[in-house]
């Protein structure tokens, strides 16, 4: 990969939680300008607090990174706060559909905009844009997001950070909780946006079927360390791959070392 082309660096970082707790050992990965990367892993792997890390939001966890860098294009984002960072290009959809319960979508989207010193115009027309992607949204725009489906929360997550106009958009499991048609429907969407509209992704998955469907490229992470990284296309034929994270065989991790 040519490096003018990449757009985030994380390069051998070890990461602890109360400066005891190891959550990443050494991780590595790259993601190029215009790609779709999956971070995949089972629970505890490290997915999230990867992700938190590049967001840096970390130190409001007790998280520390103890060694490595992370670069956003030409930023350290251990130096930049993230709201910063958003403002750099640089937004993250957490865990958990977090959307204002007690507003409208409408107002929730407008909500994602004003970090930025838009007009009205502006927003209006990026709303305009984000309805097309999302229409769910559009016919769902005037209703409290607290009575919406947990899809059409999600939907409203990605839909407010993509409000704030991101060269990169991170997402913690969006697949979590939802069923199989709303998740394709979900990643589909993120694939339009992702070769219309230029946008880079890092997304963190435990439905690696779906991930590898729809990214580049994806890095396994096996408790805190980053055991694979490859293709999606290639990933998806590997015998390891297929038993472990597609379920189609006995189970048995990459790395056989960290078995237990
Ligand atoms: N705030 C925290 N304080 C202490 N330890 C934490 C904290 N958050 C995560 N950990 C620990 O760090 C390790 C990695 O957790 P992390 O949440 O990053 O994994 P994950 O792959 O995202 O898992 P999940 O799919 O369950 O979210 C685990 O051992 C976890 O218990």
């Amino acid at each position: 990969m040519a490096q003018e082309n990449i757009l985030l660096t994380v390069a051998g970082v070890r990461a602890t939680y109360n400066h005891a707790i190891t959550a990443l050992d050494g991780v590595s990965f790259s993601l190029a300008r215009g790609e779709i990367l999956a971070l995949l892993g089972a629970n505890g792997a490290g997915k999230t607090t990867a992700l938190k890390a590049v967001s840096n939001l970390l130190p409001a966890e007790r998280g520390q990174i103890v060694s490595g860098s992370i670069r956003f294009d030409e930023l350290d984002v251990t130096r930049i706060s993230p709201a910063n960072l958003v403002r750099a290009g640089l937004v993250q959809v957490l865990e958990g559909r977090h959307c204002f319960r007690s507003l409208t979508v409408e107002e929730n989207l407008v909500s994602g905009g004003l970090g930025r010193s838009s007009s009205r115009a502006e927003i209006a027309e990026d709303l305009e844009k984000i309805y097309t992607y999302f229409p769910r949204l559009k016919e769902k725009r005037r209703a409290l997001s607290g009575l919406t489906s947990g899809g059409e929360q999600q939907m409203t997550a990605i839909a407010r950070a993509l409000m704030s106009r991101p060269r990169l958009l991170v997402l913690d499991e969006p697949s979590m909780g939802l069923a199989p048609i709303i998740v394709q429907n979900i990643f589909r969407t993120l694939r339009r946006l992702n070769r219309e509209e230029g946008l880079s992704i890092l997304v963190a998955e435990q439905n690696s079927a779906v991930a590898l469907n729809y990214a580049d490229r994806a890095t396994i992470l096996e408790n805190g360390v980053a055991v694979l990284s490859g293709k999606a296309r290639e990933l998806r034929e590997r015998d390891d791959i297929k038993s472990f994270y597609l379920g189609k065989k006995a189970a048995a991790p990459i790395n056989p070392a960290l078995a237990s």
